[in-house]
């Protein structure tokens, strides 16, 4: 299975929110990290042929998506960021129900939902309806509509957003599980849940793709270092406003700071390993002396 975008892109108006990304995947999980607007929706409802590319191309095993019609729905399973579920269908019902939409065969559609409800840790609740479940059980009835099919090419649009720890921690292992002899393509603004699972990881900012690569390739790249300063506070108050800052803890009267810096930012920084997360804020963090950062 390889999906090759080829300069693709999207245009609202004179907006862009993709402009001419050209990337290949084949099985594995791949994370789609971006903070929120990076245009990760847009990428991943074109690769849902919901949304026609201004210009650009997708191909699946060398033929266009846009053509390949149902040849190219059968091989997919979208979890939309804001899946439409059915609030008085039993998880069970709501199964078999969207099985009877994509035109899966009664018998077939019987045993796979059996299956699937097991796969996704939700036999106990398969009587229940949807509106009973909690956030997380929910996102996992949406996995198991999306994998209905037995997809090739799985497409999860920020699947643990407002998940609590231990429902994140389900997810991921779930998501690992399911990746067999498949493509994922997941996003998610968070770090974590890329950085335990992603096999690739795609850096998306502003339409585009800034960085790929595994969590090795994509940490080792990062151009500047991640220092580490204990300092007094009107000196950290000076660092931050001048670097972008990971990290902020109280210790005594001291201020630790974990920072981005191409230099020794201060006389007492140690130069420390970088994580994921210095590498999203490379990317997407702002100074302290910018009004308008978020991270
Ligand atoms: N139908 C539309 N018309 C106009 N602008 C749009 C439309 N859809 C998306 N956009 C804009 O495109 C940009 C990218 O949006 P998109 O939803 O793809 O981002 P995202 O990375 O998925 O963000 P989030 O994490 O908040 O969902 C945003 O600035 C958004 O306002």
């Amino acid at each position: 299975m390889e999906l090759i975008l080829d300069n693709l892109t999207k245009e609202f108006g004179n907006f862009t929110a993709v402009d001419h990304i050209t990337l290949s995947m084949t099985n594995g999980v791949y994370g789609l990290l971006g903070v929120n607007g990076a245009g990760k929706t847009t990428l991943m409802r074109m690769l849902c042929t919901l949304l026609k590319p201004t210009s650009g191309n997708i191909y699946c095993n060398g033929k266009d998506i846009f053509k390949m019609d149902s040849e190219y729905r059968n091989l997919l399973g979208y979890l939309p960021q804001d899946f439409g579920f059915y609030p008085e269908f039993t998880v069970k019902d709501y199964l078999l129900y969207i099985s009877s939409i994509k035109g899966i065969r009664p018998v077939v559609a019987k045993k796979r939902t059996n299956e699937l409800i097991g796969k996704v840790g939700l036999t106990k609740v398969a009587d229940k309806k949807l509106k009973k479940l909690s956030g997380g059980m929910k996102r996992r009835a949406g996995i198991a509509q999306a994998m209905l099919n037995n997809p090739k090419i799985l497409i999860l649009d920020e699947p643990t957003a407002g998940l609590d720890p231990n429902e994140r921690i389900r997810f991921r292992n779930l998501i690992s599980e399911l990746s067999e002899e498949r493509m994922v393509l997941l996003s998610t603004h968070i770090v974590s849940d890329v950085e335990y699972i992603a096999n690739e990881i795609l850096l998306m900012k502003d339409g585009t793709i800034v960085n790929e690569g595994t969590l090795d390739e994509i940490i080792n790249s990062m151009p500047e270092k991640v220092w580490n300063c204990l300092v007094p506070q009107d000196v950290a108050h000076a660092l931050s406003k001048k670097y972008k800052v990971s990290n902020m803890k109280m210790i005594q009267h001291k201020v630790e700071l974990r920072l981005i810096s191409e230099e020794k930012p201060c006389e007492t920084a140690m130069y420390v390993e970088p994580v994921l997360e210095d590498v999203f804020l490379y990317y997407f963090g702002e100074r302290g002396d910018n009004e308008n950062g978020e991270i």
